[in-house]
């Protein structure tokens, strides 16, 4: 038996005055899971986003949220909660009064309010601090305090746009790791708009990655990285990028595919042991390990991993070796061919 996805966008677009925003969306969000929509700015995220809050109504498509219709209708009838990057409090209100906003203007007797407030600032690591204004505390706790608000509101699904992107990088590893235990614990499904992939990779379920307005692959965190559809998706997941060259650099692989080739997957060989021969040029020490970028006439942004601190000397020139089966082979219009 097939179980229907919690939210289901079939061929979903919009435009402006002809202008893309998105087409062809089509994807299918279990219920319980974190789908992160991730790509570079103007690939249509938040457009996607704001189609399924309902801020957006789409030129073509259909919307399901818990197999309801919700196409055309209007936010308030769609029963969810969004987080904002601009966390969208009242700063005349206290961090209590903000988090309980939703229930009073939906008439929620005082009581259920207060065990409800209760338990989102313990969830959030807030208690303590409920008389405060916005204006008295940190970043962090602003954005807690938005979250306290959407779990207050008790939905099902929490739509979610850049919310981290106003805190330093320390927070931001701080409150994603919140963000996470908060929706296994309450079991909601949500959908995460994001351009950062570690935050992407690190959160989601399932990772929708797009580009010019359209999906270009839907999958788990592992099936983009070891598995990417095409060089779009190969050069942007993974830091440092995969390594794309022309087939005509190797032997045996015709001449006008694209190999890709990641560093991890790379060795450094005894001098004449190696399949190409290339020059150092950078070494980066980045803790755990040193990254050797290296230069190749046929081939851009090859490097190579090495445990520990161990710095190369700019201009050395050394061969390195790979096997084909960490060889990923586009076709000529970049899509995935074999594995
Ligand atoms: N209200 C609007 N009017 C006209 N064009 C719009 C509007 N909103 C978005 N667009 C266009 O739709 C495309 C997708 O925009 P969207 O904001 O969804 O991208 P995004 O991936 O969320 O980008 P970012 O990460 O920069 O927020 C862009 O080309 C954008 O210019």
């Amino acid at each position: 038996m097939t179980t229907s996805p919690f939210v289901k966008l079939d061929g979903v677009a919009k435009r402006w005055n002809g202008q893309l925003g998105v087409e062809g969306i089509t994807l299918d969000i279990p219920e319980g899971s974190f789908t992160a929509l991730l790509g570079p700015s103007g690939c249509g995220k938040s457009t996607t986003l704001r189609l399924l809050a309902g801020l957006e109504l789409p030129d073509e498509g259909k919307i399901l949220i818990d197999t309801k219709d919700v196409t055309t209708s209007a936010a308030s009838d769609r029963n969810l909660s969004m987080v904002f990057q601009s966390y969208a409090l009242f700063p005349h209100l206290s961090v209590a009064e903000n988090v309980v906003f939703g229930l009073k203007v939906r008439r929620v007797p005082k009581k259920e309010r207060l065990e409800k407030l209760h338990r989102a600032l313990e969830i959030t690591g807030l208690l303590g601090l409920e008389d405060r204004k916005p204006g008295e505390l940190s970043g962090g706790q602003r954005q807690r305090v938005a979250l306290a608000r959407a779990i207050v509101a008790g939905q099902r699904l929490c739509l979610m746009d850049e919310p981290l992107s106003n805190l330093d990088a320390k927070l931001r590893n701080a409150v994603r790791k919140d963000i996470k235990k908060l929706q296994r614990e309450l079991g909601i499904t949500v959908v995460y708009v994001t351009h950062d992939q570690t935050e992407a990779m690190s959160m989601a379920d399932t990772v929708v990655l797009m580009k010019d307005g359209h999906i270009q692959q839907v999958g788990s965190p592992e099936d983009l990285y070891s598995r990417p559809n095409n060089t779009f998706v190969a050069e942007f997941v993974g830091a440092p990028p995969m390594a794309l060259f022309q087939s005509s650099v190797l032997e045996g692989f015709g001449e006008d595919k694209t190999i890709g080739i990641r560093a991890e997957n790379i060795q450094i060989v005894p001098r004449g042991e190696g399949r190409m021969r290339c020059t150092v040029n950078e070494s980066e020490f980045l803790g755990a390990e040193t990254l050797i970028g290296l230069d190749h006439a046929g081939a851009e942004g090859l490097c190579v991993l090495k445990p520990g601190l161990s710095l190369m000397a700019e201009g050395n020139e050394i061969d390195i070796m790979f096997s084909d089966e960490n060889l990923h082979v586009f076709d000529a219009v970049g899509q995935r061919m074999v594995g």
